[in-house]
């Protein structure tokens, strides 16, 4: 898929702005805090309606404006796409070629996209919390079920947790609302469970045949689903349901004493190794960085198996941080099949003799110019 245009009004710094994106990669260069990040944030808004690097909406709106609004212009193999977002205090309307969405399920995975920012460090390193987040935002992407799913998932979550903090979870009645809500978040919880499977497994196979690439045949990745329920890949869902209803059953006491749900995808994580050492305890700072950017372009190729076309990719100011070669690696993967954008502070820091026709742009302020 091709972004050829992107406008923002009332997006961070950028108060009205439009610009037309008609190259496949696209470096936009300037000094610190003028908007680099802000721009690819916006492009990844404008596909998942969420930030990769805020929970908090709000965020996103110009400090003296009361609305964002973010709108592209999408080529895509069956057609393009008009695709736009306003994001105000009352919360997020998207349309698609002028027509409002109901959900914003509907909207997602219109645009796929696809962020490589240093951040993404902290999903081989950082707490089980930011693996999760990432699997919800990559998984929700390519399957609109997903996102519902989980929405529900966490909904029951909330009022479950809530409930078991009253004095009423200990009770006799309290026991049989525990039991409706055992058997809703069950329910939602294994099929959560299952698609997190199986999304894990291709990913897995990308991933350990691109970082074999950039490692030069040295290192074998392996990625691991770490559920928080056991579940053999070829168990049927309604096998998985008796588990989780069993293990919630078994661990009810401690839940009611502890007023919070012991037992679900909320408490899933995801395992890296490599050479069968695990890269979060042993592995080295560029170990750790390869791993994230092998999962990255694994990324890549699993949304062109589930769509049919290449994401768009963001890289924020993460080729400065690899060598020469794993920048070579990185640029020959993108070259001439994805279109992407790169944001950074010097150009002497991108292998540009590797990067054929690309457009250059300065940003300055919250405006930018092509160069
Ligand atoms: N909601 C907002 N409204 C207006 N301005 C904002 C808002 N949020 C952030 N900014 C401004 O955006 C600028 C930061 O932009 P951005 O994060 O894109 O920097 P950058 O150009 O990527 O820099 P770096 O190279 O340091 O990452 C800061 O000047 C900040 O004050």
């Amino acid at each position: 898929m091709f972004l050829k245009s992107i406008g923002l009004s009332g997006y961070r710094n950028y108060a009205d702005f439009e610009l037309r994106t008609d190259s496949s990669v696209n470096i936009f260069i300037g000094p610190n805090a003028q908007g680099k990040t802000n721009l690819l944030e916006a492009i990844y808004v404008l596909a998942l309606t969420k930030s990769h690097r805020t929970h908090q909406d709000k965020e996103l709106i110009g400090w003296d404006k009361q609305q964002a609004l973010l709108y592209g212009e999408l080529d895509k193999k069956y057609g393009p796409i008009k695709l736009q977002l306003s994001i105000s205090q009352n919360g997020k309307k998207a349309k698609l070629n002028g027509l409002e969405q109901k959900k914003l399920s509907g909207y997602v995975g219109a645009m796929n996209v696809v962020m490589f920012a240093p951040e993404d460090l902290e999903i081989v390193k950082g707490s089980p919390g930011i693996r999760r987040r990432f699997l919800d935002m990559e998984i929700g992407q390519v399957q609109p079920s997903y996102l519902y799913d989980i929405t529900q998932y966490q909904k029951i979550l909330l009022q479950r947790n809530n409930f078991l903090k009253t004095p009423a979870a200990a009770n006799s009645s309290g026991s049989a609302m525990l039991d409706v809500w055992n058997e809703q978040i069950a329910g939602y919880g294994v099929k959560i469970i299952k698609k997190r499977q199986s999304f894990i497994e291709k990913l897995q196979q990308w991933a350990e045949r691109i970082h074999s690439g950039i490692t030069n045949g040295q290192e074998q990745l392996l990625i691991r689903y770490a559920p928080s329920l056991e579940c053999p890949p070829e168990e049927a869902e309604a096998v998985l349901l008796d588990q989780f209803m069993l293990k919630l059953s078994k661990v009810k006491e401690q839940e009611v004493r502890r007023g919070t749900t012991l037992v679900g995808p909320h408490r899933d994580d995801l395992l890296f190794y490599i050479n069968d050492k695990e890269v979060q305890t042993f592995g080295s700072q560029g170990q750790q960085r390869t791993t994230a950017l092998s999962l990255k372009l694994a990324e890549l190729e699993l949304i062109r198996e589930e769509v049919g076309e290449y994401p768009i990719l963001l890289l924020d100011d993460v080729l400065s941080e690899l060598d020469r070669y794993r920048q070579t690696q990185l640029i020959e993967t993108f070259q001439d099949k994805v279109q992407t954008f790169i944001t950074t502070t010097g150009i002497e820091s991108v292998n540009l003799d590797k990067i054929s026709g690309a457009a250059i742009f300065q940003v300055r302020s919250g405006t930018v110019v092509a160069e």
